[in-house]
């Protein structure tokens, strides 16, 4: 793999995220010496038909539901081991009894203990739509995304730039997946809004301190425009927050660590999506 620029000089890359792109970029680099580029496309291009992610939250919305991303997410930084024992494919049928729009998977392994595995047997168990939720920098792993069942992928713009954004959009769009792209300020916001996507998350996640503050999507989400479809992400735990970010001007959300930590993961998922 020749030496791809993933940071602009002039992007200001919290330390965590610093730490969790340089292991990705080095996890990447090996994985292409194993399987070359061309080899994962072919399996990209021959990979089942990709489920609509898109249409699916703007069916939810359309119906004055909830779009909720449920998310499968064993571990993380801000919260260390979060769920154990971790099952997959029962978290998948029940986010789906639960009334989930999409599934979200982790499949970072060092800081999230997530794999492309969890992602293949969620999607086995059920038949929503799934994001593949990593730190994408490398073309290769848009079609690694694909080949291994993703129908989504999520583009952290505080972690490329926008050459490499409009790449890794291309592709995915070129192998008919949906993209997510996230932002966390204002700046990430108007370089977003440069992509094609109509899907915009607002991660309330703050990456140096790791801390949720809902009022970051209270900011943002107002300035999104109107034909593309906001995302509220991370920290978003009861009902009412569910209401706050819908104030906002996001009925779609992605929750995680909430849902994890309960044992009837199916009701609380269902009291989220309900919230309205
Ligand atoms: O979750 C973390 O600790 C984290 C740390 C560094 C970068 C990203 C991180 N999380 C990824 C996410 O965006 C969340 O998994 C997702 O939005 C769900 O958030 P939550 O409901 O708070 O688990």
């Amino acid at each position: 793999m020749n030496a791809p620029q993933i940071i602009a000089p002039d992007l200001d890359v919290p330390d965590t995220l610093a730490r969790i792109l340089a292991d990705k970029y080095e996890e990447v680099r090996e994985r292409i010496a194993a399987t070359p580029l061309s080899d994962m496309e072919r399996q990209a291009r021959n990979a089942p038909k990709p489920r609509d992610f898109v249409t699916a939250l703007c069916h939810a919305v359309g119906e004055g539901r909830v779009g909720l991303i449920a998310e499968i997410k064993r571990a993380s930084p801000s919260g260390g081991l979060i769920r154990d024992p971790f099952e997959p494919v029962a978290l998948a049928e029940a986010y789906c009894a639960g009334g989930a729009t999409c599934l979200s998977v982790l499949t970072d392994a060092p800081y999230f203990q997530g794999s492309p595995e969890h992602l293949k047997a969620a999607r086995a168990a059920c038949d929503l739509p799934i994001l593949r939720k990593d730190f994408m920098v490398h073309p290769w792993q848009v079609f690694e995304a694909r080949a291994m069942g993703a129908d989504c992928i999520l583009l952290i713009m505080a972690a490329i730039t926008d050459a490499v954004a409009e790449e890794l959009e291309d592709i995915a769009r070129s192998l008919d997946m949906a993209v997510l792209v996230e932002v966390h300020e204002r700046k990430e916001l108007d370089r977003a809004l440069g992509l094609e996507t109509r899907l915009v998350g607002v991660n309330n996640r703050n990456l140096r301190t790791l801390k949720t503050d809902l009022a970051t999507a209270e900011e943002l989400v107002p300035l999104i425009p109107a034909d593309r479809i906001p995302v509220a992400e991370s920290g978003i735990r009861t009902p009412e927050d569910v209401r706050r970010m819908a104030a906002a001007g996001s009925r779609c959300i992605l929750v995680g660590e909430h849902l994890m930590r309960q044992a009837d993961v199916a009701k609380a998922a269902n009291d989220l999506v309900h919230a309205l």
